[in-house]
């Protein structure tokens, strides 16, 4: 399982490469130091997770898009089935953490979408219908890749909060890295077909969500409101 280390010329090896600082950012953030450590607010962390669902639900949009769009069998059933499996997530957040926390399904529809949840989203959804096939790619690759990562660090420290270790379960197992490698495969089967402008679009696609991704933490733990 080498979703962390892509051959070193590959496509995706090189979109990994173009985020070196935001994923120094990333792993730093104080909302994961913090679901580490065990001393993240668990307000911040009911927050995020209610931003979350609303997210993977825009998110399996965007995936149901790439489907629509791939050129392959192999690339419409894989995307139909991440489609698939962004909600299972979704789902499972009712069942465990909203369950935990008392929230109802409606408490969680009445909960407004934060600025950055609304941005991300909406950039995602853009770029899976108005760009190219491999700027769609480009644009959902982050939250798959970083996530893996960060489960990865995360599993291996464990968390002595036991709701936070059950986030961590999630993203940091061998299902979801093994999701993540059948996705970065499938990118780097795109990869050189590619001309050299279309990389350029989907690489700045890959760079612009992985910076939202930063800001999805940022958000969660800053409880972000609308201003006005
Ligand atoms: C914001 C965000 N990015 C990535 C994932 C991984 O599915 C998630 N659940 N939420
Ligand atoms: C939750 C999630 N994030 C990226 S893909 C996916 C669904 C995996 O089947």
């Amino acid at each position: 399982m080498a979703w962390h280390d892509r051959a070193p010329d590959s496509f995706t090896a090189t979109l990994w490469d173009g985020i070196g600082d935001v994923w120094a950012e990333i792993r730093a953030h104080p909302f994961l130091t913090g679901l580490k450590d065990g001393t993240l607010d668990h307000r911040a962390f009911v927050f995020y997770v209610i931003q979350d669902a609303h997210y993977l639900r825009e998110y399996a949009r965007a995936l149901a898009v790439c489907g629509a769009r791939a050129n392959d069998v192999a690339g419409i059933r894989m995307f139909c089935e991440h489609a698939a499996g962004a909600i299972a997530v979704e789902r499972e957040l009712h069942e465990s953490f909203f369950a935990d926390f008392g929230l109802s399904e409606a408490d969680v529809a009445a909960t407004p979408m934060a600025p950055t949840n609304v941005a991300y989203t909406s950039y995602l959804l853009s770029a899976a219908y108005g760009g190219s096939y491999a700027e769609a790619v480009g644009a959902v690759l982050p939250c798959y890749w970083i996530y893996a990562e960060v489960g990865r660090e995360l599993l291996a420290a464990g968390s002595p909060d036991s709701r936070y270790q059950r986030w961590i379960d999630t993203y940091g197992g061998e299902e979801f890295a093994e999701v993540v490698s059948q996705v970065l495969d499938a990118a780097d089967a795109v990869g050189p077909s590619l001309s050299e402008a279309d990389r350029a679009a989907a690489a700045h696609r890959f760079t612009t969500t992985s910076r939202y991704e930063w800001m999805f933490w940022e958000m969660g733990l800053r409880r972000e409101t609308w201003p006005v």
